[in-house]
C-alpha cells in the first residue's frame, strides 16, 4: 500500500487561478513513484515541460487533460476548477477546455484530414457545416488547405503533425497539452515544424505545455522551460537563463556544459566540491555553482605556460565524435570532471587516445559564477 502523499497548505485554487490561465498542484503517487507539481501558466505562455524519462513529465500532462484522477490537488483553468478531490469536483476529459496532441497524432485514418479537424468542433456540439467550415479555416492556417481530402496515410509526418494540432486548435480550447509532438519527425522536417509550432503555440491565445525530451524544442517553441526531475521541479526560467545557469548536471548535460559545485570565499575564487580552487571573474560568496562552456577548455600534453588561471593535469576518460568536434572527458583524481571541446585535428596531434595524460586549461572569464 503505497502512503497517500502529505498534502501540503496549497493556495486556494480559486485565489491562484483569479488571473486565469492554467494552474495546478499535482501531488501523485504511482506505485513507487512520488511527484509533487506545483505549476502556474499565464494565458499565451507556452511551457515546455523538459526531464529525463521516467521524471514525471507524462504524468502531469495526463492529470492535467483528467486521463489520470488527482487524489490531492487541484487543476483550474482560466477559474474554473477541473479538479479538486477535496471538493469532490473533477470534470472528465470531453469536458474540459483541452486540446491534446499527442506523439503518434492519433488521428483517424479512416477520416480525411478535413473529417479529423472537424471532430473536434463536432465533439464540442458544433453542427456539421460549421464544424467544416471551422476545419477548413485551420487547415489553411496550419499550411494545409492542399491536402484537406487527403487521409492520415497519405499523408507525411510533418503534415499529418500539422493536422493533429489543427484538431486540437479548432475546438478553441484555453489550454492545449502536447507530448513529444516532434519526436516522430525526420530532422529536416522537425526543424520546419518546429518554428510553425512555436508560431501557432503564440498566435492562438491560451496556455501551452508541451512535453519534451529535445532542449532544442524547448528553447525554440517555448517561453518558459520547467525541468522535471524525480517527480520534482528542479529549474523554471526562460530558455536563456536555463541555457545560461543550469541548476543540474542533466540541465547542464543538455545544454552542452560543464557544471561544477562550490563555495565562494569572497574572492573572485570557489572551492571546489571535488578539489581545489576555480579562478573565476568576479568575487563569489556561499554555495555557488560554475557554468564553463567545453568550447574554453584547451588540452595541451605538457603543463601550459600561457595566461589560463585554470589548470590541471588528469586523464583522458572518454572520447565522443559531436558534429564537426570531439568532445573529451578529462578526469583526475583531486578535481571535478571536465568536458572539452576539440577539434579532430588537435586529438591527432595530441594523439588523444583513452587514458592519455593532459594538462587542461581555461581562463577565469571563461566561467560563469551563480548561487546554488
Ligand atoms: N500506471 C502506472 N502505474 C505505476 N507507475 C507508473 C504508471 N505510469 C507511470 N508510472 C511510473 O511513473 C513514473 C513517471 O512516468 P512518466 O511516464 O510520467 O515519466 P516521463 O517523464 O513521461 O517519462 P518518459 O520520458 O519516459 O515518457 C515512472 O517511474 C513510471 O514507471
Amino acid at each position: 500500500m503505497t502512503p497517500e502523499p502529505t498534502p501540503r497548505p496549497t493556495p486556494d485554487p480559486r485565489e491562484a487561478a483569479a488571473g486565469g490561465g492554467l494552474t495546478a498542484y499535482l501531488p501523485i503517487s504511482r506505485g513507487d513513484f512520488d511527484l509533487e507539481v506545483d505549476l502556474a501558466v499565464a494565458p499565451g505562455q507556452v511551457v515546455a515541460l523538459l526531464g529525463p524519462n521516467g521524471a514525471g513529465k507524462t504524468t502531469v500532462l495526463h492529470a492535467l487533460a483528467g486521463l489520470l484522477r488527482l487524489r490531492a490537488g487541484s487543476v483550474v483553468l482560466d477559474g474554473r476548477v477541473l479538479d479538486e478531490p477535496a471538493a469532490g469536483t473533477f470534470v472528465p476529459p470531453a469536458g474540459r477546455d483541452v486540446g491534446v496532441v499527442f506523439q503518434d497524432y492519433l488521428l483517424f485514418p479512416h477520416l480525411t484530414a478535413l473529417e479529423n479537424v472537424a471532430f473536434g468542433p463536432r465533439a464540442r456540439g458544433s453542427g456539421r457545416a460549421d464544424a467544416r467550415r471551422e476545419a477548413a479555416q485551420w487547415l489553411d492556417r496550419v499550411g494545409l488547405a492542399a491536402h484537406a481530402t487527403a487521409r492520415p496515410g497519405q499523408l507525411s509526418g510533418g503534415q499529418a503533425q500539422r493536422v493533429a494540432l489543427a484538431r486540437a486548435l479548432a475546438t478553441r480550447p484555453r489550454l492545449v497539452l502536447l507530448d513529444e509532438p516532434l519526436a516522430a519527425l525526420d530532422a529536416a522536417t522537425r526543424l520546419e515544424v518546429r518554428a510553425d509550432l512555436a508560431r501557432h503555440l503564440r498566435e492562438f491565445g491560451g496556455s501551452a505545455v508541451m512535453v519534451t525530451h529535445d532542449p532544442l524544442d524547448a528553447m525554440v517553441v517555448a517561453d518558459r522551460i520547467v525541468v522535471l526531475e524525480g517527480g520534482r521541479v528542479v529549474q523554471d526560467g526562460s530558455p536563456a537563463q536555463v541555457a545560461r545557469a543550469p541548476r543540474t548536471e542533466y540541465v547542464a548535460r543538455l545544454v552542452g556544459l560543464n557544471l561544477l559545485r562550490g563555495a565562494g570565499s569572497g574572492r573572485a575564487a570557489v572551492d571546489m566540491e571535488a578539489g581545489g580552487v576555480l579562478h573565476v571573474a568576479e568575487a563569489a560568496d556561499g554555495p555557488v555553482l560554475v557554468a564553463l562552456p567545453p568550447t574554453s577548455v584547451t588540452l595541451h600534453r605538457q603543463q601550459p605556460e600561457g595566461s589560463a588561471r585554470n589548470v590541471w593535469a588528469g586523464t583522458i576518460a572518454g572520447l565522443e565524435q559531436h558534429a564537426h568536434t570531439v568532445r573529451a572527458q578529462v578526469a583526475a583524481p583531486d578535481r571535478p570532471p571536465v568536458l572539452a571541446d576539440v577539434t579532430p585535428a588537435a586529438v591527432a596531434e595530441l594523439d588523444l587516445v583513452v587514458g592519455a595524460p593532459v594538462w587542461l586549461s581555461f581562463k577565469a572569464t571563461d566561467t560563469h559564477v551563480y548561487p546554488r
